[in-house]
């Protein structure tokens, strides 16, 4: 068992985009003791938690509390700031971390708290840090963690994965009576974990839209455990992580809960609903739809085989139907497991 960490809180955390889970975990920082600078991208945002000390928009009827201030001038929200928590939509991930690098202290930790892989690139996001803003550290936050669940003191418990004294100051920073962060220098674990499960949670939400009953949507959550744990030692990933709180963990809660928006989105789709449907403007994120073609680029690459995500990613390109896709994955060669 390892020692307890003496590790430093930081004073001030910044919090990047105020989405539900920007927002959730501002106050975490906040409830933590921490002073936070929530920043927005939209003004109504800004403007909606400064009239009414809540974020009504994207996280209604949960009280802010003062040592949060709502601003939507970067250069404020990250003066000071001894870390900051990169909450956008991962497709935005690389113009958010530029833009905090043009204003940032340099060598500030980047905790990047979105899921997903970049499309187009498949690119994991500490890939993304690197590029987007070097001389940075790069972080990350992830686990399962509803942003609500944490936002009204349901006991959650999350990794922080950074370099091992980082982690732990982070860990120092948020940690309160309900919130647990667990602390990891597996930053490419726990960055895959988070993002694949989104994938695979379309997928069980699916099936479950189908009907295919509770013994198929089992099987897919393990087969999909295993796609995941493949692809992941590939990119030098730890297999504890894989099995931890930000691969297994964020895994089981996604794919089996109505909660999570990509498992939705696949029971809806799975129901027979049109993609182009529950993809347009105001619908909820589903980061999976844009992670499946990427995390299957990603795999490509890597020469590591995803039937499951390769499937989610053709139905929902439109280029396997439904039916096809459950007898293409049933009738893949017979393997042993
Ligand atoms: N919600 C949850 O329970 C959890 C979410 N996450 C992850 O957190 C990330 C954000 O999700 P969530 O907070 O739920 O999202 P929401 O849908 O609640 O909010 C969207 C957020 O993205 C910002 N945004 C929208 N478009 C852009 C853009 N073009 N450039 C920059 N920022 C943009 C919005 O900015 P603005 O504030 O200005 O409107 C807002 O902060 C995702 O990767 C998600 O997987 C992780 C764990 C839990
Ligand atoms: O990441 C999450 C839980 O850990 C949130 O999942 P959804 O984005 O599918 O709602």
């Amino acid at each position: 068992m390892s020692a307890p960490s003496k590790a430093a809180a930081y004073e001030k955390i910044g919090v990047i985009g105020a989405g539900a889970w920007g927002t959730s975990l501002a106050l975490t920082a906040a409830r933590a003791g921490r002073k936070v600078s929530l920043w927005a991208r939209e003004p109504e945002v800004v403007e909606a938690i400064r009239k009414t000390g809540e974020n009504g928009i994207f996280l209604p009827g949960i009280a802010l509390p003062e040592n949060i201030t709502a601003t939507g001038d970067l250069a404020e929200a990250v003066s000071g700031a001894g870390a900051l928590l990169m909450v956008p939509p991962a497709q935005h991930l690389r113009s958010a971390l530029s833009a905090v690098a043009a204003v940032a202290a340099k060598g500030t930790p980047l905790v990047v708290c979105a899921k997903g892989i970049e499309r187009g690139t498949g690119k994991i996001v500490t890939e993304v840090i690197a590029e987007a803003a070097p001389g940075f550290e790069p972080a990350i936050l992830s686990g399962p963690s509803f942003a609500r669940d944490s936002a009204v003191g349901l006991p959650t418990a999350v990794t922080t994965a950074a370099r091992m004294d980082i982690a732990e100051r982070l860990q120092a920073s948020l940690s309160h009576a309900t919130f647990r962060p667990y602390a990891s220098d597996d930053l490419v674990g726990v960055a895959l974990g988070g993002a694949a499960k989104n994938v695979y949670a379309i997928a069980t939400g699916i099936v479950d839209g189908m009907g295919l009953g509770e013994s198929a949507r089992a099987a897919l959550l393990a087969r999909s455990f295993a796609e995941l744990t493949r692809l992941g030692i590939a990119l030098g990933a730890r297999s504890e992580t894989l099995m931890g709180l930000s691969g297994l963990g964020d895994l089981v809660l996604t794919a089996t809960s109505p909660t999570s928006r990509n498992f939705h989105f696949g029971q809806e789709v799975g129901r027979g609903r049109s993609i182009a449907s529950l993809r347009e403007p105001g619908k909820p994120l589903a980061e999976g739809v844009e992670t499946a073609p990427a995390l299957v680029t990603r795999a490509a690459a890597e020469k590591i085989e995803l039937p499951i995500a390769e499937t989610v990613a053709n139905v929902l390109s439109g280029a396997l139907p439904l039916d096809g896709a459950i007898v293409r994955l049933m009738t893949r060669p017979l393997k042993s497991e």
